[in-house]
């Protein structure tokens, strides 16, 4: 598929590569104690892993949200050769009503959940500041010495030259699950569509069904 065409997306395939991606993480043993959406992309494909990584007598995996906004950032002198995209953080995870499983994220397994890797940069920042948390957290309860495992899942995963890094560790110990790999093409998500028979129809045409 050439780069700048449209590639329709139906809600069945999501759910499709969800299940794959689901069944992965559970064969290898890597059920996260806790997944975070990343609003407003990751909020459908972290509901519909959840159903994958279910196991049998154990409680549903929680679902915690938080808000992450690109706007395009002019530079500091509204110079266009700067023109990149900011992150803005719209809602931040909140743990009172989860107190009775935790109490911090220190030693656990989190699944980050968002629709596309695209330039990476919303995931570098949900990554990095969650991160950032979990050692300030360490330090002030003085559990320095639990690990703590952060995982991603995307949809797609676009092939392009990436804007922000994510740690090497997790790209290398497999804990980075994109579900399929794509070219730089213009991904057309069900939730976005205005007729969506239309676009189930268009999404089959390419074999995204
Ligand atoms: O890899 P990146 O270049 O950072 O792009 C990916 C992000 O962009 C979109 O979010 P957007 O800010 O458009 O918000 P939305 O999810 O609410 O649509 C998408 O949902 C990802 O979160």
């Amino acid at each position: 598929m050439a780069n700048d065409e449209k590639m329709y997306i139906s809600y069945n395939n999501i759910h499709k590569l969800c299940k794959k991606v689901g069944y992965e993480i559970i064969a290898k043993d890597e059920r996260p104690d806790i997944i975070v959406a990343i609003t407003g992309g990751g909020m459908i494909p972290a509901r519909i892993i959840r159903s994958f990584l279910k196991v049998k007598g154990q409680k549903n995996i929680p679902i915690q949200a938080i808000g992450l906004s690109l706007y395009e950032d002019m530079g500091v002198h509204g110079d266009t050769e700067n023109i990149g995209k900011e992150v803005i953080r719209t809602q931040w995870l909140d743990f009172g009503s989860l107190e009775q499983h935790f109490d911090s994220l220190i030693g656990k397994k989190i699944l980050i959940v968002d629709e596309v890797d695209d330039t990476r940069t919303t995931l570098h920042y949900a990554v990095s500041e969650l991160q950032k948390e979990v050692e300030e957290q360490q330090k002030k309860l003085d559990r320095l010495d639990e690990p703590t495992q952060f995982s991603i899942f995307v949809i797609h995963n676009k092939d392009k030259p990436k804007k922000a890094e994510l740690p090497k560790e997790m790209m290398e110990s497999g804990h980075y699950y994109a579900a399929t790999t794509v070219g730089d093409s213009w991904l057309c998500y069900p939730w976005d569509a205005e007729d969506i028979d239309e676009h189930t129809k268009l999404a089959a045409a390419q074999g995204n069904i």
